[in-house]
């Protein structure tokens, strides 16, 4: 399928939906198992006759239910054609009233039924996905139940209280089958282990035929156990996470609380607590008033969506967005946490003397209180009408923003741009090792700031823009949004001895549950004495962003090319259900030849360590040694976190310091008002603006096609990367900004 450019609201973010239809598989979904651990066999099959409530017109209808590989399907009962039976060694039907459509001989309740082959479904089959699905008994009726899915409620009613309880039996099972299935074959029951060997060699030996039993019997009990390790860590790992499942009672339980009106900040749960459960049952007491609710609503006609989120989001797409730099300096060294005790800090007298830093600008350490009270919406609340719809026309309110925009996430990049300073310094002095050491470790340092921060940037508007001058760190910064179809931001940056620069294009993959980011471009790093670097930013996964925590990790594997003697590799890795230590990044450097000369291991949120010499062909890279040195270690979170989890860095960012009162261009992020409502906490006005600028925004690609140009970048001829042109320093100096428009404006 050809991606179709599309810009995506949930960031600057354009959707590139693989394979959908076609039932691609997730990233975070298992490749399939060839040995059948998602194969017919080894799930729940049922079948069975259910009345599912239509609508008021037509009421309760028969449809023929059949559950299997963790979906359930169906359709309309034709009494001349035989209903689907899934395909399976031992359908079991259920029901009574089965037998009157099945096309066996004798279904009574609850009876296996070997051998059925799958007949072609009648059409229209609809499908509920039971992974994201709850269930729910009626407390009034008990033959009564319902299927929650993300679209729809399924009314159902079977013909007596014994087939409500067969029914619901199954459906768990269907669904803890799928949890457990998936991907992880170890934690089936069928794993076999033989005592073969060890009974031959006891035979051989001439032992007792009960010795050499009893042994077997330890060797069997043991495995038990360990596999029964293996299984509650793998729960744990799942609770952790957080399943589809739970998040989407809690989801329930936030929609019946938020009427209209009564908005609430996005409620993430920071906590694992209350996670045990992989599927949702209840008897609850918002069950009946889900029936009384929705029954009037649903029609047959209607129900066209029981899609799984998966499936939900069409066509693919393509978008853009930069990234890249920012500063902080001081705590560096301070901040190192005790697990590091052991590692040596890398010499730090390399601090260059420069007349800048001894100017201090007023930075702000907190944001300001919110004016209104805070507010709050679950997500889903306001995407799940839209399941099944193109979710890229679905506007999102300002409440999952941070009030920053992405030119300013960019400059998140640069917080640790001291490394940069020490890497030129290093070189300088010869030591060529230390200086892409020290860029290695910047280059992972950029993605500390990430670490739980659960809302989205603002989508720049074409021709915004954002400076950072930090004379305190001895960087500058500038960075503008130079297209909006793809979305594009270019960003350049100047420090003492390097000047930095990129243009990135996020090409992004919607899953459903998951949103994949890959940074197109190409980032460049040069040193004033002519060493550079170049790398590309690896992939980014932001999770459970439908429902439950937000949290991303960053994988893939970064190559860091140097134009003279060193280049260095790292790898972030992949994040898997059992990792007992993830957001690792593990590198290495080479010379020339490809000699490996170092070693780097660390987490890109918390720190970086380097060893050298004995000490690379010693450790596996993936250890601390004692002789490792450590080259970067994340600053402390602020004192006062805000709503939004930014770091202390970022806190900075959106500020109007006195000293840019009056100064900035009209295209600046901090005059935006949209962004600088959600900041004072002013959420209508801040809902309202950004509706305003988004109108306005649509006229963007008119506006491009019309041959607008970047004001501060143009595309180098001959890497298309955008370069800064120069002169916005100058201009600000003389606040020269009559060929800036006013693009917070109203529109004329
Ligand atoms: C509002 C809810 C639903 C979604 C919130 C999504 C947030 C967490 C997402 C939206 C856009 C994302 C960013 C998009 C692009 C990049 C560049 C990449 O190189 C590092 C990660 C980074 C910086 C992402 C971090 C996570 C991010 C900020």
């Amino acid at each position: 399928m050809r991606p179709r450019e599309m810009p995506h609201p949930l960031c600057c973010i354009a959707l590139d939906c693989p394979g959908l239809g076609a039932r691609s598989r997730a990233p975070d979904d298992p490749p399939p198992d060839p040995g059948g651990a998602e194969g017919p066999s080894s799930t729940v099959a049922v079948a069975g006759v259910l009345c599912k409530w239509t609508n008021i017109g037509k009421g309760w209808r028969h449809r023929w239910f059949s559950l299997g590989n963790g979906v359930l399907s169906y359709s309309r009962i034709r009494r001349r054609d035989p209903p689907p039976v899934p395909e399976g060694d031992g359908v079991r039907l259920i029901g009574s009233a089965t037998a009157m459509f099945a096309p066996v001989t004798a279904a009574s309740s609850s009876r296996p039924v070997s051998g059925c082959g799958c007949r072609q479904p009648q059409k229209p089959v609809r499908v509920v996905h039971l992974k994201i699905s709850s269930f729910r008994e009626s407390k009034t009726d008990d033959r009564r139940f319902y299927i929650v899915s993300p679209t729809k409620t399924l009314h159902l009613r079977t013909y007596s209280s014994i087939d409500r309880v067969a029914w619901i039996q199954a459906l768990i099972l269907a669904t803890k089958g799928i949890s457990i299935n998936r991907g992880v074959s170890f934690m089936q029951n069928d794993v076999l282990i033989s005592t073969e060997k060890l009974r031959d060699r006891m035979q051989a030996e001439g032992l007792d035929d009960t010795v050499i039993k009893d042994c077997e019997q330890i060797m069997r009990l043991e495995f038990a156990e360990y596999h029964r390790q293996l299984k509650l860590r793998y729960e744990e790992h799942l609770t952790s996470i957080g399943t589809f499942h739970q998040q989407l009672e809690e989801v329930d339980v936030e929609d019946a609380a938020t009427s209209e009106g009564q908005l609430q900040l996005p409620k993430y749960d920071y906590s694992s607590s209350g996670r045990e459960k992989f599927n949702e049952y209840s008897t609850t007491e918002s069950s009946d008033d889900v029936e009384k609710q929705e029954l009037d609503e649903l029609s047959d006609e209607e129900e066209v969506s029981f899609f799984d989120t998966n499936e939900c989001f069409g066509d693919p797409i393509v978008t853009c967005a930069a990234e890249v730099t920012s500063s902080n300096v001081s705590n560096r060294i301070s901040g190192f946490n005790t697990n590091h005790c052991d590692t040596k800090i890398v010499d730090v007298e390399l601090q260059p003397d420069y007349p800048n830093m001894l100017l201090h600008i007023p930075r702000r350490k907190k944001l300001p209180e919110p004016i209104e009270k805070e507010k709050g919406v679950s997500l889903w609340s306001m995407i799940k009408d839209n399941v099944g719809k193109d979710l890229t026309r679905v506007c999102l309110p300002v409440y999952f923003n941070e009030p920053l925009s992405s030119l300013q996430k960019c400059f998140e990049d640069l917080e640790y741009s001291d490394l940069l300073d020490q890497a030129y310094e290093y070189g300088k002095k010869g030591n060529s090792l230390m200086r892409i050491l020290n860029v290695a470790a910047f280059a992972v340092s950029g993605y500390s700031s990430c670490d739980g921060r659960p809302c989205k940037p603002f989508n720049p508007l074409l021709g915004e823009t954002y400076e950072a001058d930090y004379p305190e760190k001895g960087i500058r910064f500038f960075a503008e949004k130079v297209s909006h179809h793809p979305m594009l931001i270019a960003c350049h940056c100047e420090g003492r001895g390097w000047k930095f620069w990129g243009d990135s294009n996020l090409k992004s993959k919607f899953w459903g549950q998951s949103i994949q980011v890959d940074p197109v471009g190409v980032l460049t790093l040069e040193f004033d004495d002519g060493e550079i670097f170049q790398w590309s930013k690896v992939t980014t996964t932001i999770y459970n962003l439908i429902l439950g925590k937000v949290y991303c990790n960053h994988h893939g594997t970064m190559n860091i090319r140097g134009n003279q003697q060193y280049s260095c590799k790292l790898k972030f890795k992949e994040q898997s259900l059992l990792d007992r230590n993830p957001r690792q990044v593990q590198g290495l450097v080479e010379d020339a030849k490809g000699a490996k000369v170092a070693t780097l291991v660390g987490k890109w949120d918390d720190s970086m360590s380097c060893s050298f010499g004995d000490e690379v062909l010693k450790s596996k890279s993936s250890f601390l040694t004692e002789n490792s040195t450590l080259l970067w270690a994340r600053n402390k979170p602020p004192p006062d976190p805000t709503r939004y989890n930014l770091t202390s860095f970022a806190i900075m960012l959106n500020e109007i310091t006195s000293d840019l009162k009056g100064k900035l261009p009209p295209t600046d992020s901090r005059l935006r008002p949209d962004q600088r409502y959600l900041e004072n906490g002013e959420y209508e006005k801040a809902n309202s603006e950004k509706l305003r600028l988004e109108r306005r925004q649509r006229m963007s690609r008119k506006l491009q096609e019309n041959g607008w140009k970047p004001r501060w970048f143009r595309r180098d001829s001959e890497d298309g990367t955008f370069r800064y042109t120069g002169g916005y320093w100058e201009a600000r100096e003389q606040m020269k900004w009559d060929d800036c428009l006013d693009i917070f404006g109203e529109m004329v």
